[in-house]
């Protein structure tokens, strides 16, 4: 066991992990990030090459913490001297009508984001090898693009580490005894600190449940790409955008994609949802009813994409009954903050996740009203009723 009491322990270095240890460190923290697989890895949300990163959101609190995320994923970008985000646009398509496509609609002007209401007449002028469905309007939210997720990890591993921080690997959490300085136990050794972030991803119900507290979380699984008929055609060089479809004719959920780029000749288009898993036993557990959705989308809105996936990945989504995160102290541990129940859309926001679960580690008072991510919102959930 070590004698080192450390100002924060975090556990778990997926993204939001490491951008909170990256900030308790620019704190002057000392910092212990535990990870329980060997670094780097592909068993949880935060692994694969790309991530959309957009301002276009239902919620103006969403569309706010992103003017800061920007700021802060160029800021981590110079420091590490590493290109983590390239700007493509983001179309979102969904009934013109539709409560969400109104809701980005109003938001983007109300927020003043860089953004255009493409017309149907002109839309393919715009968009080629795109149909528009009947009934659907198109935006672009000009501010979005594309995030290199495993360079963002890195990034931000790297700088921790730079700044003193220390990546123990390899070490899984079995138990978490609070306390004023609180105690945490891997599978090979002990360790103490005056605070405690757990930021386990689709293990936080596990991770959670050692501390006595239940959420309501779910995890679920997915990735698809599919191939350009043509090469080249929906692709990243040509400056294709990432996309949102709202309200898909084909699927209950949205689909969305991103341009061809890290499998040369295959674009991601992923349905969002998925089937449920246990995040140890995810193997092989996809349902070929949510591939056959998006393929069907595919038929009719991608003429130039072939429409049976030629690369299948998993990647997992923890959501929350409402999808908002779930970013707050543990309701009887005041020094056991939480960060989970990302959804399937945190990736973006991470740098400033990080801050805030830093500024809670901290004993501060977060930069962002936390109310929409709190715990309390479950109250009378149970996680068996979902
Ligand atoms: C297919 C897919 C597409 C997505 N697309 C987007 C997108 O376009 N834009 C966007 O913004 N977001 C997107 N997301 C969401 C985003 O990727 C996630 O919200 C984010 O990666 C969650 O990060 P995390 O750090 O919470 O989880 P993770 O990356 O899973 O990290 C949790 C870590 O905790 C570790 N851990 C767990 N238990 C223990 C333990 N007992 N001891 C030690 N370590 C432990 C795990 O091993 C893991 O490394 C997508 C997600 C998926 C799956
Ligand atoms: O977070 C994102 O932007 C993507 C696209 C919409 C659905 C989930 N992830």
């Amino acid at each position: 066991m070590s004698s080192e009491v450390y100002d924060c322990i975090v556990i778990g270095a997926g993204i939001q992990g490491s951008c909170t240890a990256y900030h308790l460190a620019k704190n002057n923290k000392t910092t212990l990030l535990l990870e329980q697989f060997v670094l780097p890895h592909s068993r949880g949300s935060s692994h694969g090459q790309t991530r959309i990163i957009r301002k276009a959101y239902e919620q103006d609190f969403y569309t706010h913490m992103m003017e800061e995320s920007y700021e802060l994923w160029a800021q981590l970008e110079k420091e590490a001297g590493i290109r983590l985000f390239s700007r493509t646009g983001l179309l979102v398509m969904g009934p013109e009508d539709g409560k969400n496509f109104q809701l980005i609609k109003s938001s983007l002007q109300r927020n003043k984001v860089p953004s255009v209401e493409l017309q149907r007449h002109r839309f393919s002028q715009h968009i080629p090898n795109v149909n528009l469905a009947a009934g659907d309007g198109a935006l672009v939210d000009s501010t979005a693009g594309v995030l290199y997720a495993d360079r963002a990890v890195r990034a931000a591993q790297m700088i921790f580490q730079a700044r003193g921080g220390i990546i123990k690997d390899g070490q899984k959490v079995v138990h978490i005894q609070p306390g004023a300085v609180v105690t945490v136990t891997t599978g090979s050794d002990m360790y103490k600190a005056r605070s405690v972030v757990i930021t386990a991803g689709p293990w936080a119900s596990t991770l959670l449940s050692l501390t006595g507290l239940e959420l309501p979380l779910r995890v679920l699984i997915n990735v698809c790409y599919w191939k350009e008929k043509v090469p080249g055609s929906y692709s990243i060089r040509n400056r294709f955008p990432c996309f949102i479809q709202l309200e898909p004719k084909e699927a209950e959920h949205d689909i969305y994609g991103l341009p061809s780029n890290e499998y040369p000749g295959l674009m991601k288009v992923c349905y969002h949802m998925g089937s449920e898993t246990d995040p140890d036993e995810r193997d092989g557990r996809m349902d070929r009813a949510d591939v056959d959705a998006v393929g069907c989308y595919i038929r009719r809105c991608f003429p130039g994409l072939v429409p049976v996936p030629a690369v299948v990945e998993s990647c997992l989504y923890t959501i929350t009954p409402d999808r908002h995160f779930v970013l707050d102290r543990h309701p009887a541990y005041s020094n056991i903050v939480i960060g989970a129940g990302f959804s399937g859309h945190g990736f973006k926001f991470s740098p400033v996740v990080g801050k805030v679960l830093c500024e809670l580690s901290m004993g501060q008072v977060p930069s962002y009203d936390l109310s929409p991510f709190s715990i309390r919102r479950f109250q009378g959930h149970r996680r068996s009723a979902l």
